[in-house]
């Protein structure tokens, strides 16, 4: 793959703050990279770096090789789709898709006809024909998320940046638009970088999933990697979808309250977080015994909340927070167990993931 974008060494504070901090990332070329991390990680300050409308204190953004930091943001050819679609009100569809063309420094282009043509390619392309005379403020959330990439994309960006593009709009309309974005980058094969601080949205867009905690890249890997082998207790933590118990490995087993989990692999003795998905949790009768290589503690069922395709139990765990056992209703079936109850909730032992502190 082509090198197209590389950061290295990339420093930001605000009052002494630090944003950002010794942060570096290479980009391929049409690659699609989610980039997940908590409120305040610096995901925006990372896009906003990359873009010119900030200056890092130290490092170097490169594209194409060449270094792009003393280069005003407008002649980088770097396309951004902001959090709230910044679209112009006043101005119609079209005039707002037409606008980025008209106004770049790079090449601006004069002829109506070409300026009319390649806004009507955009908007076949962003599922918007019919709809360019219309007002912005005529058209639907969805639609203004579109109006918003037809606008970036008709300036033909070498990298498109999005800050959390589909953060306003609600679930159903969010689901629709992570395909259509997945087929508008197929299709044009161009490179994103799509910020975000939802997981689930993270590992369904990115090639590869970048999760950024204070300020670093603290893991790049392809979605399925990082949902199976987080690399820390705080990237297990970001997934969201980790059980994550604290406590001390020693004499082959991980301890907390009363519990003795046994480890198959060796493990640093001392301080240590325990974490098991959610979904390799599967609960048995009260006094059921584990399983050949299965481990496992009692819970008191607390509730089961169903979303959709699968259903999340809550049990009271003692020394922990409630244990999350996700069902997924395409290959299991819905249970129903009695509130206060004690169950034994297991899972394979070798599917846990220790790591010290
Ligand atoms: N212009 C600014 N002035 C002062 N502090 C700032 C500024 N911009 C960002 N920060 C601080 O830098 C840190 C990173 O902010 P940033 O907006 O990049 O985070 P984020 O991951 O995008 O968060 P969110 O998901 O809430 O948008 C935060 O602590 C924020 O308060």
């Amino acid at each position: 793959m082509t090198l197209l974008l590389e950061l290295s060494g990339i420093a930001k504070s605000y009052g002494g703050a630090a944003a950002l901090a010794d942060l570096s990332l290479a980009v391929g070329a049409g690659e699609y990279i989610s980039i997940l991390g908590p409120s305040g990680s610096g995901k925006s300050t990372m896009l906003r770096v990359i873009a010119g409308f900030e200056t890092p204190d130290a490092g170097d953004v490169r594209l194409d090789g060449r270094s792009i930091l003393a280069m005003p943001a407008h002649e980088r050819g770097i396309g951004f789709v902001f959090q709230g679609f910044a679209l112009f009100p006043h101005m119609s569809v079209a005039d707002n898709v037409g606008f980025g063309l008209r106004n770049r420094s790079r090449s601006p282009v004069t002829d109506e006809a070409e300026i009319r043509r390649r806004v009507a390619e955009a908007l076949e392309l962003l599922g918007l024909t019919g709809l360019g005379a219309r007002a912005v403020s005529q058209v639907s959330g969805g639609q203004k998320q579109r109006v918003a990439l037809a606008r970036t994309l008709v300036a033909d960006p070498k990298i498109v940046l999005l800050d959390e593009p589909l953060g306003a709009l609600d679930a159903n309309l969010r689901e629709r638009m992570m395909i259509e974005l997945k087929r508008i980058q197929s299709q044009l094969g161009g490179t994103f970088l799509h910020v975000t601080g939802n997981e689930q949205e993270a590992l369904a867009m990115g090639g590869r999933v970048a999760v950024l905690d204070q300020g670093r890249i603290a893991q790049i890997s392809p979605p399925q990697t990082l949902y199976n082998q987080p690399g820390s207790v705080r990237v297990a933590r970001f997934l969201n979808c980790y059980n994550i118990f604290q406590g001390i490995v020693g004499d082959g087993a991980f301890r907390f309250t009363d519990a003795a989990l046994p480890l198959p692999g060796a493990a640093a003795t001392g301080a240590a977080a325990y974490c098991i998905r959610a979904d390799k949790v599967t609960v048995a009768e009260g006094e059921a015994p584990a399983g050949p290589g299965e481990t496992g503690i009692a819970g008191r069922f607390i509730a089961g909340e169903y979303s959709g395709a699968r259903v999340t139990y809550l049990f009271d765990v003692a020394g922990s927070r409630p244990v999350e056992v996700e069902y997924h209703l395409s290959h299991r079936r819905p249970r129903s167990f009695e509130a206060g109850r004690r169950y034994a909730l297991r899972w394979p032992a070798a599917d846990a993931l220790v790591f010290p502190g």
